[in-house]
């Protein structure tokens, strides 16, 4: 039987083994550390540690400010927590609260470049706490609390700002009411209402509650107008149970008592507090066109599903990525971090807050431009009900909020550096955005909007298996598993997956209705090149990936993955016997290389052993229209040992007649070379001693000299420089075909189906 752990989660696409794998596969957990300088040579070791590292020790003895200039302090927060209020999951203790605290130093990562690092810290007492987070600040540029329950998170983030000189910042209390503040202040713009007359319920009177409502009162609320319920029921003047000065500050006179009494005509409810808090009938009794905002994780107070089925009037937000408005506080963190750490601010002020709260409820009213329609699933978004706070994935954020920030800090006395021109601070923000994050959501949802079928070719193999199913869960089509129906029905059982659920089909060759179809198709393919009927016959019966690639070329797939179980040139064999190249293009393999927040196409990675003048420059030109394809403007660098004719050899020669055969082809992208690999990446090197080098700036595109060098050089980019690579891509097949390296991860094979139904025209 197949347990909970197949299930999908509802709405997510991924199910709980998959985020149980997510995080226990390769190495256990989301973050490492890496130095940032090179430790090789017994210089080096001199340099960075004794002696050499005594001279920055004596500089920052002397001026402390100097350990941002030596040290990693000003860009590194900690983010820290004791798990007394993990989510909405309650008090489940500091070690499991550590996945949540590296999965926000991973986002302080991805989304603004702040090196972050989690702390639990195993202690519910108040005064312990404060006492062992006091004297990291030495360490860190900022403080990030995280998941520590009302109403210690108040005394313990209020008495740490006052014994630190660098930013404490409770992400629950302040992330989330900037982030609510902005999203209510449009929520209210296109309901019509004045801030002075709306009325609204705040269900939950802990950490992010409280913050919440004092930021709203702060913005113009009325006081008389904001009711605050807890497990208890309305914070009411007089009530003693359940109450600390935190509520009181907050209690209203009244005479309702219960949650369903306080929402009764209210124009706006706030959910900071578990799942299933609100029922169907609170929310019907709302006022008109109420804004709703369940932000209890992982589970909202209400779904908007639910709330759609009983009224179509509301504006609606939760904390989750997987409906529109996410009202989460990972749009605020990584980028107010980010723009104090830069201006090295003292603290996190309230003019620092309503900047954020500004920048972001501004940025949702702009135009979205073409580049950032990729993060919107593809759709451009109007501002309205759907849209009243941008995505985490809108690579706007990344300059607009740190911009907003830096600058209010500047001006409220607080930072200890000048910012003096903000725009080249915003180009530079810009520049931290890691593109292929960007790019390749932009193809996941392309792939979801126009879904494919792909034939998973081997998959009888667990890991396949799982691929296939996320692949179908995650709504990028139907996932077909080529293979006999009992294994694949055993090994499914065994792994615990449930593979009965729409979006999967199973096909089995042995009694395909399509068998005959195929076997004439590769029988007229192959008669002349030496197979015989009964070979081809052979061929489609027992051979997966023959079959499969007929599938594909007959139409009765989009796309084909495999790879998992034979050798790269094998698998690759196998399909070009059924499928050609696409007329006029050649065959080749493409590595997209990622590393340290760059992204490199190399080419060929996988089919031209020793290419020809001809052949490198067919692949050039093919590399650079799958950059483009990606939505890179390429800079294509043909590789050698040598630069522009030194040291001159037969294979550099060969690559200087590809680039004069380019020449002659009048092409639409800049390439040049013959260059090593220093020079094509290397912008100093390139305008120091090549200054007539025709490329504008570091090469995206390496067209290696043969395969050897191709290959070598992605493993060991990815062996030793820690590089992540993907493929390599097939590109230049007439039909989309993608290979796997053996062995490869469901996850790495997930994204082989995804880039596999790209080209077939998602
Ligand atoms: N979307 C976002 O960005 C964020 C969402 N949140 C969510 O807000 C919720 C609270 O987090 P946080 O403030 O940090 O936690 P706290 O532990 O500080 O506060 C929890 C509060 O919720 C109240 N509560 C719990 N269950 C209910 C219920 N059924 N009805 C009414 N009140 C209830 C508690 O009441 P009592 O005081 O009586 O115990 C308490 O006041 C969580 O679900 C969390 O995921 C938090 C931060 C960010
Ligand atoms: C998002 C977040 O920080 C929380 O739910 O606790
Ligand atoms: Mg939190």
């Amino acid at each position: 039987m197949a347990d909970s752990k197949s299930k999908s989660r509802p709405g997510t696409g991924i199910t709980d083994q998959e985020a149980l794998d997510f995080h226990k596969l390769g190495r256990p957990g989301k973050l490492e550390i890496n130095p940032t300088k090179p430790m090789a040579t017994q210089r080096d070791l001199s340099l960075a540690y004794s002696p050499g590292v005594a001279v920055p020790v004596k500089a920052i003895a002397a001026d402390p400010a100097t350990a941002y200039d030596y040290t990693t302090r000003g860009n590194m927060v900690a983010v820290i927590s004791n798990g007394t209020a993990i989510l909405g999951l309650g008090n489940l203790g500091a070690l499991a609260s550590k996945p949540v605290m590296e999965g926000k130093s991973v986002l302080f990562k991805r989304f603004a470049d702040v090196d972050s690092i989690d702390l639990e810290i195993d202690t519910e007492n108040v005064d312990e706490f404060i006492n062992c987070v006091r004297y990291l600040g030495p360490s860190f540029g900022g403080i990030n609390l995280e998941d520590i329950k009302a109403p210690d998170c108040f005394i313990i983030e209020q008495r740490l700002r006052e014994l630190m000189d660098i930013p404490v910042f409770h992400d629950d209390q302040h992330g989330t009411a900037i982030i609510a503040a902005a999203g209510l202040i449009n929520a209210l713009e296109l309901t019509g209402r004045d801030l002075k007359t709306t009325k609204l319920v705040c269900n939950g009177a802990g950490a992010a509650a409280i913050a919440c409502i004092e930021l709203i009162k702060a913005m113009g609320f009325n006081p008389e107008n904001v009711t605050l319920c807890d497990t208890k029921g309305v914070i009411y003047q007089g009530r003693s149970e359940g109450m600390n000065q935190w509520k009181s500050a907050h209690a209203v006179k009244t005479d309702k008592r219960t949650l369903a009494e306080a929402m009764k005509g209210a124009d706006v409810v706030f959910g900071l507090s578990q799942k299933d808090a609100f029922s169907e009938d609170m929310i019907r009794s709302m006022a008109d066109r109420p804004i709703i905002f369940a932000m209890a994780n992982p589970d909202p107070e209400i779904t908007p599903e639910e709330v759609a089925r009983i009224r179509d009037d509301a504006i609606m937000a939760t904390g989750r990525s997987d409906y529109p408005n996410q009202v989460n506080n990972v749009l605020g963190f990584p980028y107010i971090f980010r723009g104090a750490l830069d201006v090295r601010a003292t603290t996190i002020n309230d003019e620092m807050k309503i900047a954020a709260v500004n920048a972001l409820a501004s940025l949702a009213r702009e135009d979205v431009p073409d580049d950032v329609v990729a993060a919107y699933q593809g759709a451009r978004p109007r501002f309205g009900a759907q849209y009243i706070i941008p995505v985490p994935f809108d690579p706007r954020l990344i300059s607009a909020i740190p911009v907003a920030v830096a600058k209010a800090a500047i001006e409220s006395g607080v930072a200890r550096r000048e910012m003096p021109d903000m725009d080249a601070y915003a180009r530079e923000l810009s520049a931290r955005r890691d593109p292929i994050a960007s790019t390749l959501s932009q193809l996941y949802e392309r792939v979801r909007r126009h879904q494919k079928r792909i034939v998973f070719a081997e998959a009888e193999e667990e890991q396949v298996m799982r691929a296939a199913l996320s692949y179908a869960n995650q709504g990028l089509g139907t996932a077909i598993l080529l293979g006999r129906e009992d294994l694949i029905h055993s090994t499914a059982e065994r792994a615990g997956i449930d593979l009965n659920r729409p979006g999967l089909e199973i096909v089995n060759a042995r009694i395909s209705k399509r068998v005959d179809a195929y076997i004439d198709y590769l029988y007229a393919r192959l008669q002349r090149d030496g197979y015989l009927h009964r070979d081809v016959t052979r061929l489609i019966h027992n051979d997966r990936n023959h079959f499969a690639a007929c599938m594909v070329a007959l139409g009765d797939a989009d796309g084909m993955v495999t790879g998992v179980t034979r050798n790269y040139s094998t698998a690759l064999g196998d399909v070009r016997r059924c499928i050609d190249a696409k007329p006029g293009h050649r065959v080749i393999g493409v590595s997209i290389v990622l590393a340290r927040g760059r992204t490199v196409f190399v080419a060929d990675t996988a089919v031209h052993d020793m290419p020809a003048a001809e052949e490198l420059a067919e692949i050039a030109e093919e590399a650079a229209g799958f950059a483009r394809r990606m939505g890179y403007e390429p800079r294509v660098a043909m590789l050698a040992y040598s630069t522009f004719g030194h040291p001159s050899g037969e294979r550099s020669e060969r690559v200087r007649e590809a680039v004069n055969i380019l020449d002659k082809r009048h092409l639409n992208f800049e390439f040049d070379g013959e260059m090593a690999a220093d020079v094509a990446l290397n912008r100093k090197i390139m305008e120091s001693l090549y200054p007539f080098s025709r490329l504008s700036g570091p090469a995206n595109v390496l067209v290696m000299p043969a395969f050897h060098s191709a290959a070598i050089s992605t493993k060991m980019l990815q062996e030793l420089g820690g590089s992540t690579v993907i493929g390599p891509l097939l590109v230049g097949l007439d039909k989309s075909v993608q290979i796997t390296s053996m062995g490869a991860k469901d996850s790495d094979i997930v994204n082989m189906a995804a880039i596999a139904a790209y080209g077939a025209g998602a």
